[in-house]
Parts: C-alpha cells; structure tokens; sequence
C-alpha cells in the first residue's frame, strides 16, 4: 500500500487527486496539505473533495505530517515544488511532480535532486498524451524533413496561469528532438504585425484560454496539398489525476532518479 500525501488539495488537481487516491485500492491518502495560512487547514480532506468525511485533515505545512505519508504528489506552482522537493530530499520522501511552467533555472534546480530523490516529472500524467508524444515522434521522423510545416496549437480553461502549456512545450520538444532541431532556435511563440512569412524550419505556437476546456493539444504537419493533424483531448482531469496515482505506486518501489510518465507506463 503506497501512502500518498497530495499538495495543493483546495486546487483542481489537488481535489480529483484525493478522489482518485480513494478510488485506487493500492494507495491510502496520508495527507493533504493546503497554502500555509489557508482557511481551509483543518478541513476534511473528503469534504474539500465533494465526497463525505474521510477523517484526514488538511494540514498547512508538510512537516506537519511528515510520518504519514511516503510518496508526495505535487500540483502547485513552480516555487512551491521546488521547496517541497528540497522537503522530500530532507526526509527520505519520494515525489510525483505535476507543476508546469518551470523555467530554466528552476528546471536545472529539479534536476539537481536526480541523484537524492526518486521522482517522477512530466506536464502530462496522461496515458493518451504520453502515447501521443510517441506518434508524433514516428510522424515528425517520416514528415519533417519533406517539407511540412509543423505547428502546435493548445487550448485550457481561463484560469490556467502558463503558456504554452507544459504538454506543448514538451510536443515540440519531441518533434524538435526527431529532426536534429533544438527548440530554444526553431520555436516561434509570437506572430503580430508585419512578421513575414514563416521559415521552413521553425516550430510555432498558438495558445488558446477559454472557459472551462480542461486540456487539448494538436500538432499539425502541414503542406501544399494536405495536412496531418494528431490531437490529444482530455475531458476531465481525472485523467491526470489517475495518471499521477500510478506514478506515485512505481515510484515508490524506485531508487533515486528523475524519471517521466513514459518510464511510468513502460513507454521508454
Ligand atoms: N502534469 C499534469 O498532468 C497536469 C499538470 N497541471 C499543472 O498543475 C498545476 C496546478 O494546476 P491547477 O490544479 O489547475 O491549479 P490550482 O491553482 O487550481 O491549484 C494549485 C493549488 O496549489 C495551492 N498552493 C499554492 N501554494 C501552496 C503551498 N505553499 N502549499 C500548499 N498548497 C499551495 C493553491 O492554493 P490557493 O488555492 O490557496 O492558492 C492551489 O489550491 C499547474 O502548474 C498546471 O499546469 C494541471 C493538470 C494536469
Ligand atoms: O493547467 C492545466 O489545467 C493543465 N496543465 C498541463 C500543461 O500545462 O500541459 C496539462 C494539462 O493539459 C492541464
């Protein structure tokens, strides 16, 4: 039985997480953990989740609970992940990392726990989008080099503070990878004005907030004469939520390392 303590449990991720550890007959929910200061410390953990009294009770610091859990899941925000991960390092725990929106110098600082903690990062905990990052892989491989334009286009709700999403970023990555092209050099995250027509090798991006759209990402490989588009759409966040479950089940039986939710499902 892997227990789970989740971070953020007033957010939207943070809420399904607690209904999908429930729901998981190989994890217990150990804790759950609410912004220092939070009105809601001290509430039911089942009760935040919209599902009756679980008896747990959301605490306001890690420390608090630091004996009652061994895998953290952590959806916040990029400055808080990286100080639960130096928590993590300090008390032997493992971490599952949702957070996106982490820019390169905190990226670098996770990647300095690689050999302290065993941990699983990916903006995508979905078993479609992981599948997904491999067919773009075969179709970037077979198209990106006989002139196809490559563009990738996401939509999420209006609450969603990042952009490009973490999972677009990390599809142009994959494309950028397939085709010896480095994405730092060939994405192109802005057209306005006189931009002049694009390049054949650049990798664009167009971002969509809107309402209440949980999750969709398309990759379109464009040319004179047709197109392939290979989208991903997720209608609930139990999807990643789910996913982030599972990751915390392998990761807790894993020795120190980062690790992705392709090693997690076997895709690697
Ligand atoms: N990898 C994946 O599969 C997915 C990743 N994400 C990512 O997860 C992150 C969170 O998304 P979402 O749930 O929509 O965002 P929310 O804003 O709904 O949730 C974030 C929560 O973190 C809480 N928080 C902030 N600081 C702390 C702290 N110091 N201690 C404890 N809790 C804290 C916030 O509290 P308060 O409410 O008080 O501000 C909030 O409740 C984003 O980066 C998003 O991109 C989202 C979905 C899937
Ligand atoms: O903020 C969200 O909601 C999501 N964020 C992730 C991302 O940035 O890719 C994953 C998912 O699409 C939902």
């Amino acid at each position: 039985m892997t227990r789970i303590a989740i971070v953020g449990v007033a957010g939207r991720m943070g809420r399904t997480l607690i209904n999908a550890v429930q729901q998981d007959p190989d994890a217990s929910l150990g804790a759950g953990i609410v912004e220092p200061g939070s009105s809601l410390a001290g509430a039911d953990l089942g009760e935040l989740a919209g599902q009756g009294r679980l008896g747990v009770k959301a605490a306001d610091s890690l420390a608090a609970v630091v004996d009652d859990f061994d895998v953290l899941i952590d959806f916040t925000a990029p400055e808080v992940t990286l100080a639960n991960l130096a928590f993590c390092a300090e008390h032997g725990k493992r971490i599952v990392i949702g957070t996106t929106g982490l820019d390169d110098a905190q990226q670098a600082t996770l990647d300095g726990y690689r050999d302290r903690v065993p941990m699983v990062f990916a903006p995508n905990m979905s078993v479609g989008v992981n599948l997904t990052l491999k067919l773009l892989e075969t179709a970037a491989r077979a198209l990106g080099d006989e002139g196809y334009d490559i563009e990738v286009i996401e939509a999420h709700h209006r609450h969603k503070v990042d952009a490009p999403s973490g999972t677009a970023l990390k599809m142009g990555e994959v494309v950028a990878e397939a085709l010896d092209r480095n994405l730092k050099d060939h994405g192109v995250f802005e057209r306005v004005g006189q931009c002049g027509p694009r390049t054949a090798e650049e990798i664009g991006f167009a971002t969509v907030r809107a309402g209440d759209i949980v999750g969709e990402h398309t990759v379109m490989f464009a040319t004179e004469g047709e197109r392939i588009e290979i989208t991903h759409k997720a209608s609930s966040r139990m999807t990643f939520a789910k996913g982030a479950v599972r990751a915390a089940r392998w990761v807790a039986e894993r020795p120190a390392g980062r690790y992705d939710m392709q090693d997690v499902i076997g895709l690697n």
